[in-house]
């Protein structure tokens, strides 16, 4: 097939190609019209879905005569002619010797990429569009924003008659969840959660507000020397390349538009974008060509050989925007065909045009593959599930490092994959910004993932309620995730039960249009539980990791911090192991025997959740499990003060007795006390050690 052959013959190439299903709109051009097009102009000619043109695109590649927008970015493309592959992307921000091998992309001009003239002319053109944006109207960006953001319903869904069972407030910045349930005795019932966030989007918002909103900060941020994050999490199909697609270009229009004003007249912009698939890195701008990441000598981690390209003007941005996106590899799964199963990350470098180069700033936008890759663990051949595991390792590793960035950890534990090696410099430094966006599907069947992804985003970020102190205040209730709870108020003592979920009996939910939004409960007496407003890791602000116990406003005198009356009454009572909740009684087969000495413990490594789970979501699990360790611990923690109350009591009597008390009886009961604090002891130790096994398995795949 030659690029001049004619519509009949495109269209039996079409169908050559697998793609027969396009003729009806394709098959009136030549061949060679096809490959005159642009991948963003595919869209106008009916070609929507990404998989189809990113498969158009790959083809017309080796269909004869190259296109006349080239996939491989040539090294015409540099004027000196240097050698790219020797180029680094310095990935930690040191300004000293950045990017003393940087391309010099003098003369690359937008003709290089043969625009439209609709493009070339349009408003976004290129720099000097529009009223310059001045810095000082760029609020800085918080160190981490969490935000959510709700798609519509999509055909298929309707048409299927799923229901929506997302409700987002946008001005208390809550979602709630109406997962529908099914009782034993087959009654439908709905369980409600909720969760809090940064910001919570609905199917309303535009892409420009969400944009405006939450990642325009960042542009921000880099002018002010320092490193953006945008990522967005979330399951095939909710939307993640719907939501990062625009973004870049939003930015670099504001870049361009800062770069303005005489202050950062001597800048220039800088893109790269690569995919991390299967653990390897992949150059998205020089064909596919595979890519080392290496620590250099100072111990900086460098991706070897990353092609960065000067940008002058919005169109040649989109046009390496979409070069990228036509690049991107997918793979064909169960869980969903067309999505994608890679991460891809879009930098863009700001540096001074002196030579040599220093970095001012980094802005990264992340792409990152299906949350629910670990299903893949399951049911595909050896390959997919190998990268189904890396995905799971990159997510959780990823998360780590956004925890411990958000407590200034010391260590930020990077080294647990690819994708955070590569992302190391924006997780350090007191400058570093991270915007995630979880991207959520609104319809029914989703509703397991669209939990799991609002209980990765939760543990992202603490979200303390409005008006809470940092790291003071009352204690957190001991609240898992996604469930509400009724905190009690601060002086009230603190309770022993595990909060009960919220739920709402009532019919199963009517076929959309017909459903009757259920009521939207508000949080009674303060933070969201199931979000970081329950401050589950309150500790986490002092980086010790172990929950600070209720501060008091005074210290106490001794005889007051003694058991009140109605504990004295009850001491044996308020010491027993706290039972389990019901959640982890259905999860677990049994409950656990009598706690087994600590050596046995050692040996008890399956994990409670993973033993119990559906076993269609190790990243699921691993939350579940990660939730039922935390619990425990809080529980740990309330029993610790118990005891401590309790052997204060202990002592008391002792010293009150006339006559010395009785030591019979205080050697007996603390013998109690301390037997009843070991077997606490063991108990957490069971389920950490659990828990770290079944990390260990998802890190092995
Ligand atoms: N907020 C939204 N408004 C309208 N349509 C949306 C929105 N978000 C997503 N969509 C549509 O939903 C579909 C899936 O979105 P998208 O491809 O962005 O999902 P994804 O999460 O990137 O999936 P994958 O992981 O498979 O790449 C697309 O057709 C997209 O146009």
């Amino acid at each position: 097939m030659t690029t001049g052959s004619s519509a009949g013959g495109t269209a039996a190439w079409l169908e050559s190609q697998g793609l027969a299903h396009l003729c009806g709109r394709l098959g009136s051009l030549s061949l060679s019209q096809l490959q005159a097009l642009m991948i963003s102009e595919y869209q106008a000619l009916g070609v929507t879905n990404m998989s189809d043109k990113q498969r158009l695109f790959k083809a017309l590649q080796g269909a004869g005569t190259p296109p006349l927008v080239s996939p491989q970015l040539t090294p015409q493309a540099s004027a000196t002619g240097r050698a790219e592959d020797d180029a680094l992307l310095d990935l930690d921000g040191d300004d000293d010797d950045f990017l003393t091998q940087d391309l010099d992309l003098e003369g690359f001009t937008d003709e290089a990429f043969m625009l439209s003239p609709a493009q070339s002319a349009g408003p976004d053109a290129g720099p000097g569009a529009g009223a310059p944006l001045l810095l000082a109207s760029l609020p800085d960006a918080p160190k981490i924003r969490v935000i959510v953001r709700k798609r519509p319903l999509n055909k298929k869904e309707l048409e299927r008659g799923e229901s929506d069972v997302l409700e987002c407030d946008a001005a208390a910045s809550c979602l709630y969840v109406n997962e529908p349930k099914v009782k034993v005795d087959l009654t439908k019932y709905v369980e409600r959660h909720t969760f809090r966030f940064d910001d919570v989007f609905d199917e309303r918002v535009d892409n420009s507000q969400l944009y405006e909103q939450a990642v325009q900060p960042l542009v921000g941020t880099i002018f002010r020397g320092g490193k953006g994050t945008c990522f967005a999490y979330g399951q095939t199909g909710s939307g993640k390349t719907y939501t990062m697609s625009p973004l870049p270009l939003r930015a670099a229009g504001d870049i361009f538009s800062i770069m303005q004003q005489p202050n950062f007249q001597g800048l220039s912009l800088h893109v790269s974008c690569y995919e991390i698939y299967g653990g390897k890195v992949f150059d998205l701008l020089n064909g596919r060509k595979k890519l080392e990441v290496r620590e250099d000598g100072r111990r900086r981690v460098q991706v070897v050989g990353l092609r960065e390209l000067a940008v002058g003007s919005l169109a040649v941005l989109q046009q390496l925007c979409d070069h990228a996106a036509a690049a991107r590899s997918t793979g064909s799964t169960g869980a969903n065909d067309e999505s994608s199963r890679s991460h891809s990350i879009l930098c863009f470098a700001l540096r001074t045009n002196t030579e040599p180069a220093k970095m001012v700033g980094k802005l990264s936008f992340i792409d990152l593959a299906g949350s629910e890759r670990g299903a893949d663990t399951y049911e595909n051949d050896k390959q997919t599930r190998l990268e189904g595991a890396e995905i799971n390792k990159s997510l959780l590793a990823l998360k780590e490092c956004i925890r411990a960035l958000d407590a200034d950890a010391r260590h930020i534990p990077f080294r647990g994959s690819k994708l955070t090696e590569v992302l190391r410099d924006s997780f350090i430094g007191k400058n570093a910004r991270t915007v995630m966006i979880a991207n959520v599907s609104p319809n029914s069947c989703s509703c397991e993932h669209t939990l799991n992804t609002l209980r990765y985003a939760d543990r992202v970020k603490e979200i303390r309620k409005p008006g809470s102190a940092p790291g003071g205040g009352a204690p957190p209730p001991p609240a898992a995730n996604g469930y509400s709870a009724e905190v009690a108020p601060a002086s009230a003592p603190i309770s022993r039960d595990p909060p009960a979920r919220q739920v709402v009996q009532q019919p199963a939910p009517l076929p959309v249009g017909q459903q009757e939004a259920p009521p939207v409960q508000a949080p009674r007496n303060g933070p969201v539980a199931g979000s970081r407003a329950t401050s589950r890791y309150p500790s986490r602000r002092d980086g010790s990791g172990i929950p600070s116990a209720p501060a008091p406003a005074a210290p106490p005198p001794f005889q007051e911090a003694l058991p009140s009356p109605a504990a004295q009454a009850a001491p044996a009572a308020s010491w027993q192991p706290a039972q389990p909740d019901r959640r982890r009684q259905l999860q677990q087969p049994a409950p656990p025997p009598a706690p087994p000495p600590v050596q046995q413990q050692q040996s008890w490594s399956t994990p409670p959740a993973a033993s119990s789970s559906s076993g269609d979501d190790l990243l699921g699990a691993i939350m579940a499990a990660e939730d039922d360790l935390i619990t425990a611990h809080r529980q740990h923690i309330e029993e610790c003060m118990a005891a401590v109350r309790e052997e204060m009591n202990l002592l008391a009597n002792l010293d009150g007795s006339s006559g010395g008390g009785d030591i019979e009886r205080y050697c007996s009961d603390l013998s109690a006390l301390l037997a009843q604090k070991q077997a606490s002891l063991s108990q957490l130790q069971l389920r950490l050690h659990a828990f770290q096994q079944l990390m260990r398995n998802a890190m092995q795949g």
